[in-house]
């Protein structure tokens, strides 16, 4: 693989216009949906694909005004410093990302005020509404717990979303007063009940088969509510992806989540 996508397309056959775009973690999963998504795109130039043992400065180097990061959790926060360091705008869906993590990107664009990052757990639009519909729930059930599914290549668990979707079911559980899930369990073996959340059980199943799966369920006296979500295909994070390019450029500062983009 060429590591700069200019190499095969020469400067002046470029149309001023469109987008440049730089590629990390190219040959990924993900990334390798993105680059197809992007060469696809008619507003979008795709300028630089790195993966791991390539340089990142081919990203500069090929002029990209947005990079977009799928790469891994222990990489990813070298990556955005590098990109914001060279005034590239940052669309990152790679996971991983706590407080401190989050409040040190924001230091960083503090010295670029014109750089915009958005960190996104997931670009799906249905994950996205269903984290939207899990909040709004949350305040009428006394019990919730959160069961995400995913392929067994996966390397973080829980995952991003679920993280995401236990801390705004959390912080909506604490706005309304509500107490702790009840859960009368005195024995189990060790992770029986999952990861805690900020008290919510977070549960993570992975499974050959599988892409990407989340439930939500919320129990009250005699009733359940299960909100679920299925990503089958990677495309399902495209047009998400491709939004959070389009609008990065205007919006500076640090973005976690892209509901914004989206009017919610
Ligand atoms: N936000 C979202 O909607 C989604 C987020 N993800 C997240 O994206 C990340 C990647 O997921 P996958 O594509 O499935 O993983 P993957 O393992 O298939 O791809 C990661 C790629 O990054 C490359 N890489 C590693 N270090 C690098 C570096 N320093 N510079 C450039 N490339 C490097 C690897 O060689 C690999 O090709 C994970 O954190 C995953 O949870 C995945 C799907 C959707
Ligand atoms: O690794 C994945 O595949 C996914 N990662 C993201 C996460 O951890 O939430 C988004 C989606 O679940 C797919």
């Amino acid at each position: 693989m060429t590591s700069s996508a200019t190499d095969q397309q020469p400067t002046a056959d470029r149309d001023a216009a469109l987008i440049p775009v730089g590629v990390l973690g190219a040959r990924g999963r993900m990334g390798t949906e993105v680059v197809k998504a992007v060469n696809d795109a008619d507003d979008l130039e795709l300028v630089a694909m790195v993966d791991d043992g390539d340089w990142l400065f081919n990203v500069a180097d090929a002029g990209a005004q947005v990079v977009v990061d799928f790469t891994r959790p222990d990489v990813v926060m070298d990556n955005i410093r590098f990109c914001i360091d060279n005034n590239i705008h940052c669309v990152v869906g790679t996971t991983g990302f706590d407080d401190v993590k989050l409040a040190t990107i924001a230091e960083w664009l503090e010295a670029k005020p014109d750089v915009g990052v958005v960190i996104a757990p997931n670009f799906g639009i249905g994950a996205i509404l269903l984290m939207r519909f899990a909040q709004e729930a949350a305040r009428f059930f006394p019990s919730v717990e959160v069961v995400e599914l995913h392929h067994p290549n996966k390397v973080d668990a829980p995952s991003g979303t679920a993280v995401r979707t236990a801390r705004l079911v959390a912080a909506a559980r604490r706005a309304a007063g509500l107490p702790p899930s009840p859960d009368a369990t005195a024995d189990s073996l060790p992770g029986a009940r999952g990861a805690d959340v900020e008290g919510v059980p977070v549960h993570a199943v992975r499974l050959s088969g599988l892409v990407a799966h989340q439930e939500v369920l919320l129990g009250a006296a005699g009733e359940t509510l299960t909100l679920r979500h299925d990503s089958f295909d990677r495309a399902s994070f495209m047009p998400g992806v491709l939004l959070a390019v389009r609008e990065i450029g205007r919006r500076p500062g640090l973005t976690v989540g892209i509901e914004s983009f989206l009017g919610l």
